[in-house]
C-alpha cells in the first residue's frame, strides 16, 4: 500500500452509522457528581442505550505497525519531579468549578421511547438545582470511616500455575503479534489515537496489582463525594478535587496526600506517545508528529474504578494550566477491565458523538486539535474482561480507568 493509501485510510472517520442516534435520559438515581451554575453539586442519572452496539471499534483499523513490546518493569513507586505547577490559583482563586456542568451527561434513555430530551445548559441547571435537595445529604461522603476500597476481590486459592501458565502464554502471543506488526493503531481524529490491545496481559495484571496496593493505603480509593458507589477514585501525583473542578497538592477530603506516580506508569505512557509518533511517522507520513501530538510527561493520574454501573458524563478535560492547554498537552488514557463504551465530540450533544469501544489493554491520546474533545463513558461492558486478567488479579467486575496529564 502507498503511503498516501495509507493516510487516507488512516485518516478516515467512522462510518455515519457509528454516529449514535440516542435519547437523552434523567434521573436522580445515581451515579456522577456535577456542579450547577452556582457551583452547587447535584448527580444526573446516565442510562446506556439499549440498542448500543458492543461491536469494539467503530471502524477498521487503518495499519498495523510493529512498535515493539510495551512491556515494563515494575516495581516501587518512585517519586517523579513536577515541573511547574501553580496549584495556588486554583485552590484560592477558583473555588468553583471551571467547567460548570461539563461533566453533566446528556446522554442516552435504556429504553426505546422517543422522548428525546437534549438537555442543554439552562435546563441542566435547573434539574441540577432540583436535585441538590436530593443529593445534599451525600455530600461530604468519604471513605475515612470505611474500609478502603479494594479493586480486587480475595482470591479463593485458585491454584496459581494454571493462570501463570495462561498469561505467560498470552505474553508470548502477544510479543510474536507485536513483534510481526500486529499492533492496531487508529486515528480516531486529529490528535486523537487510539492504541488497540497496546499493554500486555503481563502489564496489565502490573497495573491492577499496583493500584489494588496503591488504593487501599494512604490517598487510595474514596467515594468521591457524591453517588451511590458506582465509581471510585484515586490521584497520583497530585489530587484532582471533583468538586472545585481543579488541582491541589492535598485531596481535601481527608487531607491524604497523593502516591507519586509509579516509575512503571512513566514508562506506558512514555511509550505509547512514542509508538504514536512511530506510527504517524512512519505510517501515516506526518512528519511534524510534535505538533500534531506534542509529547507530555504526566504529573498527574486520576484513576477511576468503574463498576458496571459506572458512568461519565460528556465533560472537557480543562482543569489543567493554561500553558499545558495552550499546548495542546495529550491526555494519556489506559483501560483494563471491563471494556466501556466512550463518546467523543466537539459539542456537548451525545447525539452528535462518535463512539468507540475501549477494551482492557488499550491506551488512547487525546491532545494537539483534539485536546478540548468532549468526551465520556456511557455504560460498562460486563464480562468483558480478559479471563486470564481476572484469575490472575481477582480484580472485580467494572473497569480500571488511568488518565495521565501534565498540569
Ligand atoms: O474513563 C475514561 O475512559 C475517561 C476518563 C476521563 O475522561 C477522565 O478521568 O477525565
Ligand atoms: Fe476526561
Amino acid at each position: 500500500m502507498n503511503r498516501e493509501n495509507m493516510m487516507t485510510r488512516a485518516r478516515g472517520r467512522s462510518s455515519p452509522s457509528t454516529h449514535t442516534n440516542s435519547h437523552v435520559g434523567v434521573d436522580v438515581s445515581s451515579s456522577d457528581g456535577h456542579l450547577d451554575g452556582k457551583g452547587n453539586k447535584s448527580r444526573i442519572h446516565e442510562h446506556a442505550a439499549g440498542g448500543s452496539s458492543a461491536n469494539g471499534l467503530s471502524g477498521q483499523f487503518n495499519k498495523s505497525v510493529s512498535v515493539g513490546s510495551s512491556s515494563v518493569d515494575f516495581g516501587k513507586p518512585k517519586p517523579v519531579p513536577v515541573e511547574g505547577l501553580n496549584t495556588s490559583k486554583h485552590l484560592v482563586g477558583e473555588p468553583t468549578c471551571k467547567f460548570t456542568n461539563d461533566r453533566q451527561l446528556p446522554t442516552q434513555s435504556n429504553d426505546h421511547t422517543e422522548n428525546n430530551v437534549n438537555l442543554q445548559e439552562p435546563e441542566l441547571s435547573q434539574l441540577s438545582k432540583v436535585l441538590i435537595e436530593a443529593t445534599s445529604h451525600e455530600r461530604g461522603t468519604n471513605c475515612s470511616s470505611e474500609e478502603p476500597f479494594e479493586i480486587c476481590l480475595k482470591k479463593s486459592g485458585t491454584p496459581k500455575l494454571k493462570s501463570s501458565l495462561i498469561v505467560l502464554n498470552r505474553e508470548k502471543r502477544n510479543e510474536n503479534k507485536l513483534s510481526m506488526g500486529g499492533l492496531a493503531a487508529k486515528i480516531l481524529r486529529p490528535g486523537m489515537v487510539l492504541l488497540k490491545n497496546f499493554i500486555s496481559l503481563k502489564d496489565q495484571v502490573e497495573i491492577v496489582q499496583t493500584c489494588q496496593k496503591l488504593g487501599k493505603g494512604n490517598g487510595g480509593f474514596y467515594q468521591p463525594g457524591y453517588g451511590d458507589g458506582a465509581k471510585k477514585m484515586m490521584c497520583l501525583g497530585k489530587n484532582w478535587d471533583p468538586r472545585t473542578c481543579s488541582y491541589g497538592e492535598r485531596r481535601p477530603v481527608d487531607g491524604a496526600e497523593p502516591p507519586p506516580i509509579p516509575g512503571e506508569f512513566h514508562k506506558l505512557v512514555q511509550k505509547a506517545i512514542q509508538n504514536t509518533h512511530a506510527y504517524l511517522l512512519e505510517e501515516v507520513g506526518q512528519k511534524n508528529v510534535e505538533s500534531v501530538l506534542p509529547s507530555m510527561t504526566p504529573d498527574i493520574c486520576i484513576v477511576n474504578f468503574y463498576t458496571s454501573t459506572g458512568r461519565l458524563g460528556l465533560h472537557k478535560d480543562k482543569a489543567e494550566s493554561q500553558h499545558s492547554l495552550n499546548r495542546g498537552l495529550p491526555v494519556v488514557s489506559i483501560s483494563i477491565g471491563d471494556s466501556a463504551e466512550f463518546f467523543y465530540c466537539d459539542q456537548r450533544d451525545i447525539n452528535k458523538a462518535e463512539k468507540v469501544v475501549l477494551g482492557s489493554g488499550d491506551v488512547l491520546i487525546f491532545g494537539g486539535k483534539s485536546r478540548h474533545v468532549y468526551h465520556g463513558v456511557t455504560s460498562i461492558l460486563t464480562k468483558t474482561a480478559p479471563h486470564a486478567l481476572l484469575q490472575e488479579t481477582g480484580l472485580r467486575p467494572g473497569r480500571l480507568n488511568l488518565t495521565f496529564r501534565k498540569y
